[in-house]
């Protein structure tokens, strides 16, 4: 990452600029207080004890009380801000990721992966608090105890300071050596974490079908393959930084050493007071502290960078559907005339087969089309590219004259009603899953919409009705009331065109005559768009379009396409075994 990209971040501090600079400037008082304890420690040994001056050694004692109460309060004070720093510039980030996410088209979701964008969401914002948190409570303190420490050793003993010439840059190197090994070990840490993520995510969305095909102990297998590997990675990285501190520790012992035995010859030949060894290595000991600190912030900043990488990388991705360059962003759905003009289309960019291969047909307002045609044709594909959940790669897709790119993203969806194959409700109450379609809709527009969708019915058995609670995704009403409230939710919106793609498969004849019915009724005017694998479902359309590996074969009547299009014959008779 470069500091070009890394200036943007800048936006997520700057509101929480006094945190950032207020902080630091507590944990300032706990600096000077580190500085003077042991010179005044040396000041009790060199005068109080050794004039036996007791008046001297209190009053130095309480002045030193005093210090290590101001510098708790510079501690819970720096503490306080640097949290509330940290917390806020992570929650802005956390918030500005998932906005990105929400902008994704399925192909971006795709490429990322629902597990590590989750991972991101959540595991790598932590790092990057812990980091702000760590760093601006370390950030004056470790430097200034390291610069304080090392001009009082000087004071101390310049004699004895020239060890720490010898020691310090050492120190810098093995910290180096350790951040190079760090960094790639921290990287691949967060993509395991990912991988464990993902597989728990799958596995816990279909837990149902886990069960009922009795993969529980393949999935445990998975599970625990993913797990060690994550807890692999994480050992490689923290070997690594494990051995920083007792590395750091065996140095600086051994500086002690050195300086105990130099120092006590020195005092021996007379040329340093006691008290001045004794502030000396206090003085040491907290350069080694600081040290070992500000190594740790560099650490802990290298798996925060890693983070900030992996952030950046979904801050950064193009989302390949956006409506930035449409040139009627005003423009509603009005009428709900589809047309298709050769249309050509597949998800993968390099595949030589089309998904949808040169699709064309125009169909008025008011119309209803049903779409039929062998599993895997395209017949989803097709109507996903009404409603721009994908972009044709060549030919274009109109709706009342305009291309679909032309309108914002937001009025054309307004304008589409979508019954998906595996549409979902949300964890709620049946209410507000139906107020998806109108947030403002009355309790009896809500029951109007449920009536016609055959819905009314069950949801009246339930004891709390149309409060009823649903489970997540729905998971508490069977496959079919689940269609139905998603067919009622759809009605709410009011579309102009509707899509209905398999949404009845699990309802049975009788009741889908009857929602066909109440649509009927109830919908005047909208276009709609039926995809079945049942003649039943749409033989009743205006016009059938037959599809076949990507492409219309051919188009007419329920009558003109049993006296014309072989498959569609051949359909009709395996369904009503003439
Ligand atoms: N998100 C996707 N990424 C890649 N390929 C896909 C994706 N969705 C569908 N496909 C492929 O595109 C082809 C058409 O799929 P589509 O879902 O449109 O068929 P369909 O006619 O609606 O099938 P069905 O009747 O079984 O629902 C299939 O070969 C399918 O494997």
């Amino acid at each position: 990452m470069g500091g070009g990209s890394l200036k943007k971040y800048v936006q997520y501090i700057k509101p929480y600029a006094a945190y950032y600079f207020t902080g630091p400037l507590f944990m300032i008082v706990e600096v000077v207080g580190d500085i003077m304890l042991p010179w005044l420690l040396a000041r009790i040994i060199n005068v109080g004890v050794m004039n036996h001056d007791i008046g001297y050694i209190v009053r130095t004692g309480i002045m030193m009380v005093i210090i290590a109460v101001f510098m708790a309060v510079g501690g819970v004070g720096g503490a306080f801000f640097a949290a509330r720093a940290a917390m806020n510039t992570g929650t802005d980030l956390r918030m500005a990721l998932f906005e990105k996410i929400q902008k994704f088209s399925f192909k971006n979701i795709d490429d990322f992966s629902t597990g590590s964008l989750v991972t991101r969401l959540t595991n790598d914002i932590t790092q990057i608090q812990n980091m702000i948190m760590q760093t601006l409570r370390t950030c004056l303190r470790s430097p200034g105890i390291l610069i304080g420490a090392v001009i009082m050793a000087f004071v101390m003993s310049p004699g004895l300071a020239m060890i720490l010439i010898v020691v310090i840059p050492v120190i810098v190197c093995v910290v180096a050596v350790i951040m190079k090994l760090a960094f790639p070990r921290f990287d691949r840490m967060q993509t395991k974490l990912d991988n464990l993520n993902s597989c728990i995510q799958e596995m816990l969305v279909n837990i149902r079908v886990i069960k009922s095909f009795v993969r529980g102990e393949y999935e445990e297998a998975k599970f625990d393959s993913r797990n060690e590997q994550l807890c692999e990675s994480t050992v490689r990285a923290m070997r690594t930084v494990i051995v920083m501190a007792p590395a750091m520790a065996l140095i600086m012992n051994m500086a002690i050493v050195a300086v105990m035995w130099k120092g006590g010859n020195m005092i021996i030949a007379g040329h340093m007071p006691v008290g001045n060894l004794t502030a000396f290595i206090n003085y040491m000991t907290q350069i080694l502290s600081s040290l070992t600190m500000l190594s740790m912030v560099f650490l802990n900043s290298t798996r925060a960078v890693a983070s900030l990488k992996r952030i950046d990388e979904v801050m950064q991705a193009d989302i390949d559907l956006t409506d930035d360059a449409a040139a009627m962003k005003d423009k509603k759905v009005l009428c709900g005339d589809v047309e298709f003009k050769n249309v050509f289309f597949r998800y993968y960019k390099n595949s030589e087969e089309w998904v949808l291969d040169n699709i064309s047909f125009h169909l008025k307002s008011g119309q209803k089309m049903g779409i039929i045609g062998s599993t895997g044709c395209g017949k989803s594909t097709l109507v996903s590219l009404i409603a721009r959940l994908y972009d044709a790669d060549s030919g274009s897709v109109l709706i009342d004259g305009t291309d679909v790119r032309e309108y914002s993203l937001k009025n054309l969806r307004d304008g589409v009603g979508m019954v998906l194959q595996n549409n979902v409700l949300f964890s709620g109450d049946i209410a507000d899953n139906l107020r998806w379609g109108d947030a403002d809709a009355t309790d009896e527009q809500i029951r109007q919409a449920a009536s016609a969708a055959q819905a009314d019915e069950f949801v009246n058995d339930f004891a709390d009705g149309y409060a009823a609670q649903l489970g997540q995704g729905g998971c508490n009403v069977s496959g079919g009331q689940k269609q139905r409230l998603c067919i009622a939710r759809a009605l709410l919106k009011k579309p102009k065109i509707l899509i209905l793609d398999d949404s009845t498969s699990a309802v049975d004849t009788a009741t889908e005559r009857k929602i066909n019915a109440a649509l009927e009724e109830q919908l005047a005017g909208c276009t709609t768009i039926t995809v079945s694998q049942r003649i039943s479902s749409i033989m009743h359309a205006d016009v059938i379009l037959v599809m076949d590996n990507g492409r219309v074969i051919d188009m007419g009547t329920h009558e003109q396409l049993l006296a014309g299009c072989t498959l569609y014959r051949e359909i009709y008779d395996l369904q009503t075994n003439s």
